[in-house]
């Protein structure tokens, strides 16, 4: 390990933010972002983790409007019953509830999915929103580098319990959707396959890449799975660009100060960075579609690496191994 190891990864995040900003801006100008105008979403079921504040709130919020029944799956109450208020007050959609799911406690995820399917509801989009980034080096309930548990397998273990309902509910006409919202930091983003956890050497800029990476090679990997396996559901990964929310709330003391001083112009609001996920929930030009990295409503290519299948496949069993569940992929997908 050299002196470079932690501060590399910070600098290569840092660098992949600024170009970030300039395409956004030039987007901006450009052709400004605006949500497409949908179809009424009525008698579909989405459940969106983190839709308490932020990117996952205006997610939320926005699918209520289009009338969808929509499930808020966060870690902290009141907030969460705060957010379901506000919502049904914008919206006049009655349809929405909160439901505690610690993503850094495997039991409070089986927890989730227990009260979830006592409900009978069906599940026609999970959205996996809920993340946290550069935090300081600190573990899950379970014992995972916390960036790795929550962001990454947490949502892991949460999309394989939820997996039958989505069958279920997806059909040829209307298939149900997975989005997992990663970042542009998986494209400076390395997976180390011998060191998941980060114990040799911690960066909060590298796990919170590593953990947005390995949310792609997830994504691909699920997609070609539900592809063998013919059911009617499709998993996409949803890039929301640079957006100003809480999610920066551990960053360096002088990134705050020139956030606070420029994210008017150069973040995007809560709202506009939900655009894309809200696309890839509910557009019709998607519907079937998976196995996609999509950024400003189009489809683009991820980094190389992550449409490696033997990584993906190696990251999945290990997954699986670490949320202990049962790995069928071999089953399913001949090797
Ligand atoms: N804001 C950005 O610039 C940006 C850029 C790229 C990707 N993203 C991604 O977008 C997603 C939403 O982030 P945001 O910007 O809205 O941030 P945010 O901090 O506003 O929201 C994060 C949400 O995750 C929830 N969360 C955190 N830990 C949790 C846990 N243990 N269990 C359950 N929920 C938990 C929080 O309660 C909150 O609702 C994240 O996955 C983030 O990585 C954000």
């Amino acid at each position: 390990m050299s002196l470079l190891s932690p501060i590399l990864p910070a600098l290569k995040v840092y660098y992949l933010a600024v170009t970030v900003i300039l395409s956004q801006l030039y987007q901006r100008y450009r052709y400004g972002f605006s949500l497409p105008a949908f179809s009424s979403q009525h008698g579909n079921v989405a459940i969106v983790t983190g839709g308490l504040c932020g990117i996952g709130f205006s997610t939320a919020k926005h699918l209520a409007k289009l009338g969808m029944h929509v499930i808020i799956a966060g870690n902290k109450e009141r907030e969460g019953q705060e957010a379901v208020k506000q919502i049904k007050e914008e919206t006049l959609n009655s349809k929405v509830e909160f439901l505690f799911c610690d993503l850094a406690s495997m039991k409070s995820i089986r927890q989730f999915v227990k009260e979830f399917k006592k409900k009978n509801y069906p599940l026609h989009v999970l959205i996996n929103n809920a993340g946290i980034m550069m935090i300081p080096q600190r573990k899950t309930t379970d014992g995972f580098e916390e960036q790795f548990g929550v962001n990454y397998l947490g949502h892991f273990l949460l999309t394989n319990l939820l997996l039958d309902i989505l069958k279920q509910t997806g059909s040829s006409s209307h298939n149900a959707r997975i989005l997992t919202v990663s970042s542009g930091t998986h494209y400076v983003g390395e997976l180390n396959m011998d060191d998941l956890q980060s114990r040799h050497c911690y960066s909060p800029c590298g796990a919170y890449a590593q953990s947005k990476l390995a949310l792609v090679l997830f994504s691909y990997q699920l997609q070609r799975l539900l592809a063998a396996e013919g059911s009617h559901v499709t998993a996409n990964v949803v890039d929301p660009g640079v957006v100003n929310t809480d999610l920066y709330k551990h960053v360096f003391w002088l990134t705050k100060l020139v956030k606070s001083l420029t994210s008017w112009l150069l973040f995007k609001t809560p709202d506009e960075g939900a655009i894309t996920s809200i696309y890839a929930a509910v557009a019709p030009e998607l519907e079937g579609v998976g196995g996609c990295y999509l950024y400003h409503e189009k489809i683009i290519k991820s980094s190389n690496v992550t449409y490696d299948e033997d990584l993906q496949r190696k990251l999945w069993a290990e997954s699986c191994k670490m949320v202990g569940i049962h790995n069928v992929i071999n089953k399913v997908i001949s090797t």
